[in-house]
């Protein structure tokens, strides 16, 4: 479903990120993606999302390299991912339940089914009954569910984590890496970059190990 094939990325100051990568992942899957700082993780998720672009090779998701897509078809499909970072980058100044809701008023959608669908994204991470809470008011590993609620609300098809719990303790970070495992449970594809070894082994899922390009 989604499938790297002879990939290679070159940023525009001559540094080769990642080298004829070869890949497959089915719908479904969940992987992990491990390697040294600087091995190309953040770099191999951001050619998924369409971030960047492949200076060799394609991507391909549901068999139709990325490269095909018309500029106006992009947003569209960015619809469909997940994005989620290590840091959420939350709105300081607006509750949860807007932050969770704002994917879905930019897509213009209507009052009772954003409720609808923010509720249900608020139950699956585990906060429900905090719609009203600033994030000022939240712990690291609430803030995390936050912006996990927000990249799901959507209801994406491939889930995206770069280093989600890089900043959490080891009991939050194994709870978080839960709610992912969650979202593949019911269908999703699950990527996430992670270089916490010990976590990746107890999930117990495909790991895949990137080597720094010299
Ligand atoms: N926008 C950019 N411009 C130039 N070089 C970049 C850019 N982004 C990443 N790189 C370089 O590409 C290589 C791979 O970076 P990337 O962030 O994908 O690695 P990573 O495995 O995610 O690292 P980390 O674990 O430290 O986040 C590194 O050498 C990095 O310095």
């Amino acid at each position: 479903m989604i499938e790297f094939k002879q990939v290679s990325k070159k940023y525009p100051t001559g540094q080769l990120a990642l080298y004829n990568i070869n890949l497959t992942l089915e719908a479904g899957e969940m992987v992990f993606i491990t390697g040294h700082s600087g091995a190309g993780k953040s770099t191999l998720l951001k050619l998924v999302a369409m971030l960047e672009r492949p200076s060799k090779g394609e991507v391909l998701i549901g068999g139709r390299s990325l490269s095909k897509l018309g500029r106006g078809q992009i947003p569209n499909y960015r619809r469909r991912i997940g994005f989620i970072f290590q840091d959420p980058h939350l709105l300081y100044d607006r509750s949860v339940f807007d932050n969770i809701a704002l994917p879905l008023r930019i897509a213009g959608m209507g009052q009772s089914e954003t409720r609808r669908r923010v509720q249900a994204a608020l139950d699956k991470v585990g906060l429900t009954g905090r719609e009203t809470t600033f994030p000022l008011m939240l712990s690291a590993g609430e803030k995390q569910r936050v912006g996990i609620a927000r990249a799901m609300v959507n209801k994406p098809t491939i889930i995206l984590a770069d280093e989600p719990t890089g900043n959490l303790d080891p009991e939050l970070a194994q709870d978080i890496m839960f709610t992912f495992a969650q979202f593949n449970e019911l269908g999703a594809t699950v990527m996430i970059a992670s270089h916490d070894h010990g976590l990746v082994e107890r999930m117990k899922k495909r790991t895949i190990v990137l080597q720094k390009v010299d």
